[in-house]
């Protein structure tokens, strides 16, 4: 299995080369899961309704009304425009977060800090007979012990699936190349290197969760992890 995070930025900057992969990856039989982000069409939803994005290395303050936005955003909005995207590629995809559907399950990350964000504790089994050989297309929302919705950052719940699912590869597809040094992609990223690059703030924002999430990945057996703009470069190659 494969599993592809997509960020919010990158959604509507996909190319045919990245549907040309992904339906050769298809074809090939591998089971794919992508796990959509969304959260700059959260942050506009957030100030069209007057409140003030806040976020803590690239995870988000959610409070009630900020669920709900993200709730209908991930699921109503991005969801169904990438699954409409990849059928006018011909690709068979399935949308697993329609009417209340939620394979994730999830606790408090720390609600005194963060309020209504989750972190995965587990996932359902039927999301494999789900995804049924088609594309997987999933929000990173996971559903809390008394049926509300927690959000999950898209790169921690992508890889918290990777390691949940034993996938093979992380693809974690952003709007850069790679992880930069200096303003020049590195091909390598390790675990002591990337430490002294948080530390110097080399890599900060939204990079932060995603590296974490790579080596999350890593020491919970998945084999190949990548930080990329396309699915045809590798980008940067993470290893423990
Ligand atoms: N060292 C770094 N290398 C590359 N990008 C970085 C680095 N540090 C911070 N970033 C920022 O991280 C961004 C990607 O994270 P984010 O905006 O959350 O993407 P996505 O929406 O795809 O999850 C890049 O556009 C860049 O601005
Ligand atoms: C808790 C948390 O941070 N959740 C994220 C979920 C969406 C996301 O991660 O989207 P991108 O991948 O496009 O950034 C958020 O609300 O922004």
């Amino acid at each position: 299995m494969i599993i592809i995070k997509i960020g919010g930025n990158m959604v509507n900057q996909l190319s045919e080369p990245f549907y040309q992969q992904l339906k050769s990856l298809q074809n090939n039989g591998e089971q794919i899961l992508i796990v959509h982000g969304g959260g700059n069409l959260i942050s506009t939803c957030d100030q069209f309704i007057g409140q003030i994005t806040h976020k803590i290395n690239g995870i988000r303050i959610t409070n009630k009304s900020t669920i709900k936005i993200s709730e209908l955003v991930l699921n109503q909005i991005v969801q169904p425009h990438l699954n409409e995207l990849l059928s006018q590629h011909d690709i068979q995809s399935v949308m697993l977060n329609q009417n209340g559907q939620s394979f994730l399950h999830g606790d408090y990350l720390n609600q005194s800090i963060y309020g209504e964000v989750g972190q995965v504790t587990h996932v359902e089994n039927s999301i494999k007979q789900a995804i049924d050989h088609k594309v997987g297309i999933l929000s990173p929302l996971a559903m809390g012990n008394h049926h509300q919705m927690l959000n999950v950052n898209a790169d921690t719940a992508a890889s918290d699936l990777a390691a949940l699912l034993h996938a093979d590869q992380l693809v974690l597809l952003t709007d850069v190349c790679g992880v930069k040094v200096h303003q020049q992609m590195i091909n390598h990223l390790n675990y002591k290197y990337t430490k002294q690059l948080i530390q110097k703030q080399e890599i900060k924002n939204g990079m932060v969760p995603k590296v974490k999430a790579a080596f999350y990945a890593l020491q919970h057996g998945v084999h190949n992890v990548f930080i990329t703009n396309s699915l045809k470069n590798i980008g940067t190659k993470v290893t423990l």
